[in-house]
């Protein structure tokens, strides 16, 4: 008698995998590579909320025929040579690589990127191929907000709707309001304050902005990262002042605007400032190009006299310690607890 196909594959040992996910980047400094990382990335209905009849024909008419050059003189301003990486990617692997073995043998920690390259398919495929039917996604945004946070929700469950035998799912909450998120925050900013030659009048928290309109739709996103920079004021005992970036297009966004903010201040007597950016989780192209130079720049032709931009959490002592706590407590029930 033929027996029925075994319905399990031999599987070594069951096993969990980390997946930590973060935006995404082009795979080259060039205007090619900028291209095909900027067309998945602005085609993503969470990112642009315009109809895609209307915005599909401006984006591949217009966008894709301008931006591109000018993101990637700014991308080669920030380019990670030695590993001929983005900053954001190069950081992310490293990240990853901080946290292998942090939580017993059995758990397999790796990386994907929303956009672009190494895809969200290609390494949950590797993560169920290396044997893990659990796997625990970790979107390395903290503050929730539907064009980042959501859309890799989609991503998962679009890849695994492809799959006959997928395996068990936990997503990492966003974590604006961690009390070792703001411990992380805080000590960052006070040792990278202590490492400067002049004491900053002020601290800004620069967070990527959204479009305006989002916030009335019900995204908690702005009023996520209020609660942040005021968790953090509290904390360190001084103001931090809120603003926002990288306004693309044309329709209002967040307020203030990070670039606004820095031109003014001289003139309002602040002459000395510390840009700290705690929305994201590894620095990249909107904080080295836009904030560590282009601000800079404003704030100096404004009357400036000081400024410092403070690296973010990154694969630093603090802030991989942070991610340690923060996925151990979701991996409760699936490995050990140490
Ligand atoms: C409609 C456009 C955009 C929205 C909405 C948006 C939201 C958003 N983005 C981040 C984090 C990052 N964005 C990065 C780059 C980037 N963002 C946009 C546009 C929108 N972002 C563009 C066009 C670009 C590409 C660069 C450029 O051409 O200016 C990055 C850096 C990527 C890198 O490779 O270094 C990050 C990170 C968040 C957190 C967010 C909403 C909260
Ligand atoms: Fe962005
Ligand atoms: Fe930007």
């Amino acid at each position: 008698m033929n027996s029925l196909p075994d319905a399990h594959p031999p599987v070594a040992r069951p096993g969990v995998g980390v997946l930590l996910v973060n935006l995404g980047t082009p795979d080259a400094p060039t205007p090619r590579a900028v291209k095909a990382y900027l067309r998945e990335f602005l085609s993503d209905p969470r990112v642009v909320e315009i109809p895609p009849l209307i915005w599909q024909p401006i984006l591949r008419g217009v966008i894709l025929n301008t931006r591109p050059r000018k993101s990637a003189q700014a991308y080669s301003l920030v380019w990670d040579r030695a590993r001929d990486l983005s900053p954001l990617k190069a950081i992310t692997q490293d990240q990853a690589a901080a946290l292998a073995g942090a939580f017993g043998g059995g758990v397999i920690v790796d990386y994907a990127m929303r956009y672009g390259t190494p895809s969200i398919a290609e390494r949950l495929a590797a993560l169920k191929d290396a044997g893990c039917d659990r796997i625990l996604v970790a979107p390395l945004y903290p503050q929730y907000c539907a064009a980042t946070t959501a859309t890799v929700f989609d991503e998962v469950a679009r890849v695994l709707a492809g799959m006959r035998w997928q395996p068990s799912l936990r997503f990492l909450p966003p974590y604006h309001d961690d009390p070792a998120y703001i411990a992380a925050l805080a000590q960052s900013v006070d040792s990278g304050i202590a490492a400067l030659d002049f004491e900053p009048e002020l601290i800004i928290a620069s967070f990527h902005g959204m479009p305006a309109r989002t916030l009335a739709l019900g995204d908690p996103y702005y009023c996520l990262c209020r609660k942040t920079a005021r968790l953090l004021a509290e904390r360190l005992e001084r103001d931090v002042r809120i603003s926002f970036q990288s306004r693309f297009g044309r329709a209002k966004w967040l307020e203030p605007a990070t670039d606004t903010v820095l031109r003014e201040l001289p003139s309002g007597g602040v002459r000395s400032v510390a840009v700290i950016a705690p929305g994201f989780a590894a620095d990249c192209l909107e904080t080295l190009e836009e904030l560590a130079i282009r601000g800079r720049d404003g704030f100096l032709a404004a009357g400036g006299e000081r400024f410092a931009y403070l690296p973010c959490l990154n694969a630093g002592e603090a802030g991989v310690r942070m991610l340690k706590i923060l996925l151990s407590g979701e991996l409760a029930g699936w490995v050990a607890q140490t």
